[in-house]
C-alpha cells in the first residue's frame, strides 16, 4: 500500500516534477495548484502527507495551513518556502507544520524531509494507539491457564504464530478467541505491524463490505471522501473476522477473492489494491454444518481453516476458574484502585460449581460486579449473583429466612450439626464485619456482644482475619 502526498503549489513546472520523483519512490501523488482545490482534494482523498507552499494566490498558505489544520489535524504539513519567507516559515511551524524546506532545495532533501516528516507522522499516531489500548485495560494481557487443554491451545499458537497461514479460532462465545488471535498476531513476524478486529455479525451487510474494501468518493451517496477499508489498514498486520460464519454468500465470494489474489478494489475504485495482510478468523457456530447446509462456502472454508484452534468452554476446564478470577481480581485491584486480597471458600466452590454459559467474559463480568460490591478485601458469596448462588439464598443474611430455605431445600438425609452451625457462625461474623466496616468494636455490638473477646475468639476459630 503506498502513502498519499498531496502537493499545493501554483508553480507550472515543480510541482509536476516532485510529483514525478515522488511517483518513482513509490508514493501517490495529487497535486492542486491553489488552496481551495488543495482543500477539496483533502476531503476527497486520503491524504498521509501535504507539501504546502507558502505563496499561493488568493488565500496564502498560512490561512490554507490553518485550514488543512481544522480539516484533518493529524495530517502533516511540509511547507515550500522561498529564501526570504524563513520568518514565515517559522510561524508556519508554530501553527503545526512539521517541517519546512528552503526553494532551491534537491530531490533527496525533498524525499528526506517527507520520510522524515512520514515517520514522526507515524510514531505520533502509534503513539497514540498505544496510549489508547493501555486504556483499554485488558486488551494486551492474557492468562494462558492451569488446565492441560489451555495450555495446548497457548502451544498450538505459539506454533502457528510464526507460519504467515489463515487460522479459524472455534469455541463458544465469550472463551476468548479475540484474545488468542491477538496472541497470534503478537507472536507473530507481524507483530510491529497493526491489529485490527471486526465482528461480522455486528454489522449490517452493505456496510460490512464498505468497512473491509473501503471506497472512493461518491462510490455511494454518503462518500463524499476516500475511506480505507480494514483490510488495507491492517496492511502489514493482522485482520481478524469474528464471527465469520454470519457473513453472507456473496461477501464470502469477494472475501475468498481477496485471500487468493491478495488483491482488491475499493468500493466504486478502478485502481487494485495490493495488500499484504494474515487473515485469522473466528465462529462459534458450527462451520462444518454450515458448509454442509450451504450457509458456508467451503471453499472459503479451507482458506480460512489451514489450521484451526478450538477453545474448550469454561466449565470444561474448572481448573482455570479460580486463576482466571485472581488474575482478574488482580487486574480490578489496579484499575478500581482497591486491595481485594481473597475470595473466600465459600464463595470459590460456587464459583467451581456453576457452568458458565458465558464462559470467561461472564466470569470476568462476576468478578467485576463482586467487587464493586464487597466493601472489604474479600469477595464473599452475597457478592456473587443469584444464578451463580442458586438457592442458597445468602444475600438476606441478616434474616434468618434463606437458612431455612435452604435446610428446608436439602435433601431429606443427616446433616452435621457442627458442620453447618459452623458455616453459619462464619456467615455471620462476615456479615458483621463488613456491616460495621472491619471496625471490630461495631461488628461485636452489631452481634450482641458485650466483649469484643468474644467476637475475637470467634474471628480465631473461623481463621478470620
Ligand atoms: N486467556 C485470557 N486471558 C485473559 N482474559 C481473557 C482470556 N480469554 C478471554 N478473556 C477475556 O474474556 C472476554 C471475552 O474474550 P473474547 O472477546 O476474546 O471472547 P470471544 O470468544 O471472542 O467472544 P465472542 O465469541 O462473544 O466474540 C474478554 O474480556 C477477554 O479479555
Amino acid at each position: 500500500m503506498s502513502l498519499t502526498i498531496l502537493i499545493i503549489d501554483d508553480e507550472p513546472y515543480l510541482p509536476h516534477q516532485f510529483a514525478r520523483f515522488l511517483k518513482k519512490n513509490n508514493y501517490e501523488v495529487f497535486t492542486a495548484a491553489d488552496g481551495e482545490t488543495g482543500l477539496m482534494e483533502l476531503q476527497k482523498n486520503t491524504i498521509d502527507l501535504v507539501l504546502l507552499d507558502l505563496r499561493l494566490p488568493r488565500q496564502g498558505g498560512l490561512e490554507v495551513l490553518a485550514q488543512i489544520r481544522k480539516l484533518d489535524p493529524d495530517v502533516p504539513v511540509v511547507m515550500l518556502t522561498a529564501y526570504g519567507d524563513v520568518q514565515t516559515a517559522v510561524a508556519a511551524m508554530k501553527l503545526g507544520a512539521a517541517d519546512y524546506l528552503l526553494k532551491g532545495f534537491d530531490l533527496a532533501e525533498l524525499l528526506l524531509v517527507v520520510q522524515r516528516a512520514l515517520e514522526t507522522s507515524a510514531m505520533a499516531r502509534e503513539l497514540r494507539v498505544l496510549r489508547q489500548e493501555l486504556s483499554n485495560k485488558y486488551h494486551f494481557h492474557y492468562v494462558v491457564g492451569q488446565s492441560e487443554r489451555m495450555r495446548d491451545v497457548f502451544d498450538i499458537v505459539a506454533r502457528v504464530a510464526p507460519r504467515d497461514v489463515s487460522v479459524l479460532i472455534t469455541g463458544e462465545s465469550g472463551t476468548g478467541k479475540e484474545v488468542i488471535a491477538h496472541a497470534i498476531h503478537e507472536q507473530s513476524g507481524r507483530a510491529s505491524g497493526p491489529f485490527h478486529a471486526l465482528n461480522c455479525a455486528a454489522i449490517a451487510q452493505n456496510l460490512l463490505e464498505s468497512e473491509l474494501f473501503g471506497y472512493e468518493p461518491y462510490a455511494f451517496t454518503d462518500a463524499k471522501k476516500q475511506k480505507r477499508g480494514l483490510l488495507e489498514l491492517a496492511e502489514g498486520g493482522t485482520l481478524f473476522l469474528d464471527e465469520v460464519g454470519e457473513m453472507p454468500l456473496d461477501m464470502q465470494a469477494k472475501l475468498l477473492r481477496v485471500l487468493e489474489t491478495r488483491k482488491f478494489f475499493r468500493l466504486g475504485g478502478s485502481k487494485e489494491v495490493h495488500i499484504n495482510v494474515r487473515v485469522l478468523a473466528a465462529t462459534n457456530r458450527d462451520l462444518e454444518q454450515a458448509k454442509g447446509a450451504g450457509s458456508f462456502r467451503s471453499d472459503l472454508f479451507f482458506r480460512l481453516a489451514v489450521l484451526t484452534i478450538h477453545l474448550p468452554p469454561l466449565r470444561e476446564r474448572p481448573g482455570d476458574i479460580l486463576l482466571f478470577a485472581t488474575r482478574f481480581i488482580d487486574d480490578f485491584n489496579r484499575t478500581m484502585g482497591r486491595n481485594v486480597r481473597r475470595i473466600v471458600p465459600e464463595a470459590q466452590q460456587f464459583l467451581l460449581r456453576y457452568s458458565w454459559p458465558g464462559n470467561i467474559r461472564e466470569l470476568k463480568n462476576v468478578i467485576e460486579r463482586a467487587m464493586i460490591l464487597s466493601t472489604s478485601d474479600e469477595i464473599l458469596p452475597v457478592h456473587l449473583p443469584r444464578e451463580i448462588v442458586g438457592s442458597v439464598e445468602v444475600r438476606d443474611i441478616q434474616s434468618l429466612d434463606p437458612w431455612e430455605q435452604w435446610l428446608n431445600q436439602r435433601p431429606i438425609e443427616p446433616v452435621s450439626f457442627e458442620e453447618v452451625t459452623a458455616r453459619f457462625e462464619q456467615h455471620l461474623l462476615r456479615w458483621a464485619l463488613e456491616t460495621a466496616q472491619h471496625n471490630r468494636t461495631r461488628a461485636a455490638e452489631l452481634l450482641g456482644f458485650g466483649k469484643y473477646d468474644q467476637l475475637r475468639y470467634l474471628m480465631r476459630k473461623h481463621s478470620i482475619e
